[in-house]
């Protein structure tokens, strides 16, 4: 990782800081971008802002708790005015792959529940057509091996060429299990012709918890560069 990548990657998440307000409800992304914004927030309740933050995964939940930010348990969360996270690919239409860190399911769940989802990245994350980075999609343990069967038929279905689907590993080559208990199937597609259709058909399977497309949940996408930021914003 460059140092230019780092400092475009905390330049999107001082921009993100311009939607914060005292008194709001927050969702922490996870992943290093968002560690920024987590970072930058800890800064700003050290000088007296309140803000109540709901963490989208241990990881984050963690780097929270070490920085005094004030977390609070989901159940007592009657409204999510913003969520900063990041993304692993960011299209021109404000279309996300997420779940590189295998946050995605957490993730989701709070930017769907979210009046604003602020994504922030770095320019190697804008693509024009997502699907070179590997989609992740969640799947429960129960029969997670034939659900890897069914979930490659679908891409193959969904008119990805040659489509490869792989179990995510951790280093000591166990079957990633998540914070939602699950397992992550990585499917390698290159290029998705329409992200929409593949999300609706991945969702309708059982078996398959949840996938890293994330369509129309980012509002705002703010991408770093070294003197600053672009931000874009889709109704
Ligand atoms: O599961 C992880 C999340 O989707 C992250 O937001 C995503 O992987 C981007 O992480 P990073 O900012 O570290 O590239």
């Amino acid at each position: 990782m460059g140092m230019a990548n780092e400092l475009e990657k905390e330049n999107a998440a001082i921009a993100a800081m311009e939607y914060v307000e005292d008194g709001m409800t927050i969702g922490l992304g996870t992943g290093s971008t968002a560690k920024y914004f987590v970072e930058l927030l800890a800064d700003e309740v050290a000088d007296g802002l309140v803000v109540r933050c709901i963490e989208t995964s241990e990881q984050t939940r963690r780097l929270a708790e070490s920085l005094g930010v004030p977390l609070i348990p989901f159940e007592q969360v009657e409204r999510i005015h913003l969520t900063v996270d990041g993304a692993d690919e960011v299209d021109e239409q404000g279309q996300l792959i997420k779940g590189g860190g295998a946050a995605l399911l957490r993730e989701k769940i709070i930017a769907n529940a979210s009046d604003h989802m602020v994504v922030i990245a770095d320019p190697s994350k804008q693509v024009e057509r997502l699907g070179v980075f590997p989609l992740p999609v969640e799947v429960t343990p129960f029969g997670y091996t034939i659900t890897a069967k069914i979930v490659y038929d679908v891409l193959v279905a969904s008119g990805i060429d040659k489509p490869r689907v792989s179990l995510r590993r951790t280093q000591g080559q166990e079957l990633l299990v998540t914070d939602g208990g699950n397992y992550i199937l990585d499917c390698h597609c290159e290029r998705i012709p329409d992200a929409e259709a593949l999300a609706a058909r991945l969702s309708n399977i059982p078996g398959v918890v949840e996938h890293g497309l994330f369509i129309g949940l980012a509002r705002t996408v703010i991408i770093g560069n070294e003197n600053g930021a672009t931000v874009f914003e889709f109704s």
